[in-house]
């Protein structure tokens, strides 16, 4: 039998405030293997970015199921699950996300500071990340001295720190070029794939499809699956 890394069933997510509500996803099944390459995509609006969130354990869903690495996250406690995100669950934003005061390794090294590791052993496990995207010789350098394709790499850097199984990225290319795009996607993936972890991208961008295991696409909060005209 296949193993899942990621199952959801019958997701559904209305966001309310005051007395509107709005249907974000309307019914969702969507399970990726261990070390499969998922991409979400669809037009702006579609709900990519609210089933990203609901996979990773930060919003939970009105109603459905969704089994992480086997184990049912809607059932966990809010503590519970902020330690299973913390242990199991790296991350990647289309903005970057680092510390603008700390350098490239310190970024990875807060990481790994919320995962126990410290010391001498954080700042090694940080240079072997940085070396392992091609960074080693930024460990010293704060980000605004790096280019956009440059801070991403640490971004990537540091969603593998600690070895997380999972990996959520949220258009993780929209902010650079097209080339530092693919270059970028194509670290992640092969970073992955080396280490048989499971990625879910959102994205708009086509040129990434030739790195995924399976794509998805979603149109008014449903999975169509009818790839763009
Ligand atoms: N917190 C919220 N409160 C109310 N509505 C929301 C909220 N977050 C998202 N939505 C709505 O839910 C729908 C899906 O949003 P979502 O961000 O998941 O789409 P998306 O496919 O990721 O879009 P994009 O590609 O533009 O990022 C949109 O119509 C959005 O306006």
């Amino acid at each position: 039998m296949k193993k899942f890394a990621i199952a959801a069933s019958n997701i559904q997510m209305t966001y309310k405030s005051g007395s509107a509500s709005f249907v974000a996803l309307k019914d969702i099944d969507l399970s990726v293997p261990l070390g499969g390459i998922q991409l979400l995509m669809g037009p702006s609006g579609s709900g990519k970015t609210t089933l990203l969130s609901i996979l990773a354990g930060i919003l939970t869903p009105t109603s459905g199921v969704v089994h992480l690495l086997g184990q049912d996250i809607t059932k966990m406690s809010s503590g519970n699950l902020s330690k299973f995100r913390l242990e199991n669950v790296g991350f990647i934003f289309q903005g970057f996300n680092l510390f603008p005061a700390l350098t490239a390794a310190e970024n990875i090294e807060v990481a790994l500071s919320l995962k126990g590791i410290r010391g001498r052993k954080a700042r090694q496990e940080s240079l072997d990340l940085l070396t392992k995207v091609g960074l080693a010789i930024k460990a010293d350098t704060l980000p605004r001295n790096l280019s956009g394709g440059q801070k991403q790499r640490i971004a990537i850097a540091r969603a593998l720190a600690g070895s997380p199984q999972l990996i959520m990225a949220d258009e993780p290319t929209a902010a650079l070029d097209s080339h530092n795009g693919q270059i970028i996607i194509e670290l992640l993936c092969e970073l992955a794939k080396q280490r048989g972890t499971t990625v879910v991208i959102v994205t708009h961008d086509p040129r990434i499809k030739v790195f995924a295991d399976y794509i998805t696409h979603m149109e008014d909060g449903l999975i169509t699956n009818t790839p763009p005209i």
